[in-house]
């Protein structure tokens, strides 16, 4: 059995990856060996089976000793860690959530379900570094991959909801607390169902104006009854990089572009921060490159694979299954407001939502060790 390090297995991420790996039976086909940066020597979680000790997640022999590591412990630990392994003479499997190495050359962004013909070519070609997504392209792939894979894509431009959890789990605390805070300043208000709305609304501003530093501290200004344009750095030409990912990400997984013999499809639009829990949801606006009937569209996204579900374009259905609270904690993926846009027959629209939790970072991950375990 593959001795498989797991790094960052207690972080949001690595708590929702050891879950679907438990579900999944994952830990039967490997020899897990549990790694910390913060308490080596303390006990290994109860499904550690031989080893029961954490080891230290910066000592590159102990980690040497693994032929798969799968980290979700974040980008500064890969760019620490990483090279040294590397550079000792590791050969092993590097399985990572972080998107420090995802454009190297030597790397594929590994989503399965959309790539697996990417993958399998790195493998033979030798490929031991794979790296998981961007949250916000790895679900958009999962809903209207069909649509690329049957080359249709002219061009897409993405509006993007996303969720707090993509900034870590004190960027969802920190918003449950700004919607708490909000709630109590207006509660006697609110008790009152004579009292102005528009007071009530001018005291959610003022408090939203007032919240303290630590209040803020995650993302900077309130998020709680707002919203923020703007996620991850400011790349200095007026595109965010979270925006910037979509393109460059999406095709390199496609294995298209820069590199790979075949032109990119551009990909552009905006990403903004809403206050959702963990699921991102995004409008894309696609140009086909032919007219394509809107029956033969639906039939290719519900069938390219068995999370992608297709929500009837009606107001009843889009409420009831088209929204992160429907979503949250599920591997669907449903892609609906499927329809032909006023600019022309080739002008397509869709609404698509994802855990970014799950097929947005852990579940590929996963996905990948069965793929070098089935090898
Ligand atoms: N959040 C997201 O949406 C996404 C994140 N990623 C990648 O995954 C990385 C990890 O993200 P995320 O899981 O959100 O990070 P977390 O902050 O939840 O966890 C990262 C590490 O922090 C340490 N830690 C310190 N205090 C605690 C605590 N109280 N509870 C749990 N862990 C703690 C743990 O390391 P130790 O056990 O060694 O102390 C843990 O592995 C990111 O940096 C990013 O690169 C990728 C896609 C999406
Ligand atoms: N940037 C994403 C989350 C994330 O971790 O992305 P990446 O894996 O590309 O750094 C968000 O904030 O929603």
């Amino acid at each position: 059995m593959a001795l498989t390090g797991l790094v960052g297995w207690r972080g949001m991420v690595g708590s929702v990856l050891m879950d679907r790996m438990q579900a999944e039976g994952d830990f039967a086909l490997i020899e897990p060996l549990f790694f910390s940066t913060s308490n080596a020597g303390g006990l290994a979680p109860a499904w550690a089976k031989n080893e029961t000790k954490l080891q230290d997640a910066f000592d590159i022999e102990a980690l040497k000793r693994c032929e798969i590591i799968i980290t979700a412990q974040g980008g500064d630990y890969t760019s620490e860690v990483f090279p040294k392994l590397r550079a000792a003479g590791w050969k092993g499997h590097w399985i990572d959530a972080a998107s420090t190495l995802r454009m190297e050359p030597d790397a594929v962004i590994v989503l399965d379900p959309v790539n697996l013909p990417v993958i399998k070519n790195a493998l033979a070609k030798g490929g031991r570094n794979w790296i998981g997504g961007n949250c916000t392209v790895s679900c958009m792939l999962m809903g209207v991959g069909a649509l690329y894979k049957a080359g249709l894509v002219e061009w897409m431009s993405t509006q993007t909801y996303q969720a707090a959890s993509g900034g870590g789990a004190q960027h969802m605390r920190e918003l449950l607390t700004q919607y708490g805070t909000l709630n109590d300043a207006v509660r006697p208000l609110l008790d009152d169902p004579k009292s102005a709305i528009l007071e009530i609304d001018r005291l959610v501003a003022e408090t939203q104006r007032g919240l303290s530093p630590e209040q803020t501290a995650n993302f900077g200004v309130p998020l709680g009854g707002s919203l923020i344009p703007w996620i991850d750095k400011d790349l200095g030409n007026g595109v965010s990089k979270e925006e910037w990912k979509g393109g460059a990400e999406t095709n390199k997984i496609l294995g298209q572009g820069a590199g790979f013999g075949s032109a990119a499809v551009p990909v552009d639009g905006f990403c903004v921060r809403v206050g959702a829990m963990r699921c991102h949801s995004q409008a894309l606006t696609f140009k086909l490159k032919k007219d394509v009937p809107l029956a033969d569209i639906e039939a290719m996204i519900a069938a390219d694979n068995d999370w992608v579900k297709v929500v009837p374009n009606t107001r009843a259905a889009t409420i009831r299954e088209l929204t992160p609270v429907a979503v949250t904690g599920t591997m669907s993926i449903p892609v609906g407001r499927l329809r032909k846009m006023a600019m022309g027959s080739e002008y397509l629209g869709a609404f698509t939502i994802g855990d970014q939790l799950l097929w947005g970072a852990a579940e590929p991950l996963r996905r990948m060790l069965r793929i070098l375990l089935e090898q």
